[in-house]
C-alpha cells in the first residue's frame, strides 16, 4: 500500500516576527515535490500559527505543537482542539518527548489528547520514543509499544494519525539514529500494528522518524523500507529543510 511521504517541521519554541517572515519566504520559494509525492506540515509556535497559515503556499499545511485534552473552558493558558479546528488548523503534534519529560505528560494523558483532537476533526502527529537509558537497558520496543498502545486504547481509527518515532537521545543532539536503528524500530512498530491493531492499519499508517534529521542524513534514512518521512526540529528552521523535503523524491 503506497504511503505518501510525510515531512513535518517542528519549530518548537523558536522565532521572532522577522525570523518567521524569512522561514515562510524560504518555504514559499522552495523547489519542493508536488503534493502527490510528499505531504509537508510545518508547526510554528501558537503565536505565529495564523500568520504562517495565511502567508504560506497552499501546498504546505500547518500544525499546532499541542492542544488541550478536553473541551475548552477554565484552563488558563491552554489552547483547545476546537479552537484549532475553528481556525482551520488541520494538524496537531501530540505527545512530544519534551512535553512528556518537562510537563509530565503520561502515556494515558497523551492517548486521551489524541482521541480528543481526532474527535474535533484534527489530524494528529503522535510522538513516541525512548530515552538513552531505556535504549541502553534494551527496552526500546517495550517503551514505544506501550506509548503506542496507550493511544490505540483510546482511538478507533488511525486514518488521521501519523506516528513519529523520535528517540529522545537523538533529539537536538546531532546524534541521529543510524538508518539501521531507525528501520529496526519502525519495522517493530509496523509489526506491532499488524499484531495489535490490523494488517490494514499496519500497511497504511505512516511512521516517520525524528531526531537530528539534516540535509546530509535524510536521503539514507528515507531509503529505509519503513521510514515514511520525518519530523524535523532544528533543521526545519533553516533552508536545508527544502533538501529534507526533497528526500521524498
Ligand atoms: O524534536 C524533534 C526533532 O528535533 P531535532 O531535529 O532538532 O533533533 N522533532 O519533533
Amino acid at each position: 500500500m503506497g504511503r505518501k511521504f510525510f515531512v513535518g517541521g517542528n519549530w518548537k519554541c523558536n522565532g521572532t516576527v522577522d525570523d518567521v517572515k524569512k522561514i515562510v519566504a524560504t518555504l514559499n520559494a522552495g523547489d519542493i515535490p508536488s503534493t502527490d509525492v510528499v505531504e509537508v506540515v510545518v508547526s510554528p509556535p501558537f503565536v505565529f500559527l495564523t500568520t504562517v497559515k495565511s502567508e504560506l503556499r497552499s501546498e504546505i499545511q500547518v500544525a499546532a505543537q499541542n492542544c488541550w485534552v478536553k473541551k475548552g473552558g477554565a484552563f488558563t493558558g491552554e489552547v483547545s482542539a476546537e479552537m484549532l479546528a475553528n481556525l482551520g488548523v488541520p494538524w496537531v503534534i501530540l505527545g512530544h518527548s519534551e512535553r512528556r519529560a518537562l510537563l509530565g505528560e503520561t502515556n494515558e494523558f497523551v492517548g486521551e489528547k489524541v482521541a480528543y483532537a481526532l474527535s474535533q476533526g484534527l489530524k494528529v502527529i503522535a510522538c513516541v520514543g525512548e530515552t538513552l537509558e531505556q535504549r541502553e537497558a534494551g527496552t526500546t520496543m517495550e517503551v514505544v509499544a506501550a506509548q503506542t498502545q496507550a493511544i490505540a486504547d483510546k482511538i478507533s481509527s488511525w486514518d488521521n494519525v501519523v506516528l513519529a518515532y523520535e528517540p529522545v537521545w537523538a533529539i537536538g543532539t546531532g546524534k541521529v539514529a543510524s538508518p539501521a536503528q531507525a528501520q529496526e524500530v519502525h519495522a517493530g512498530l509496523r509489526k506491532w500494528f499488524a499484531e495489535k491493531v490490523s494488517a490494514d492499519v499496519s500497511a497504511s499508517t505512516r511512521i516517520i522518524y525524528g531526531g537530528s534529521v539534516s540535509g546530509s542524513n535524510c536521503k539514507e534514512l528515507a531509503g529505509q523500507t519503513d521510514v515514511d518521512g520525518f519530523l524535523v526540529g532544528g533543521a526545519s528552521l533553516k533552508p536545508e529543510f527544502i533538501d529534507i523535503i526533497k528526500a521524498a523524491e
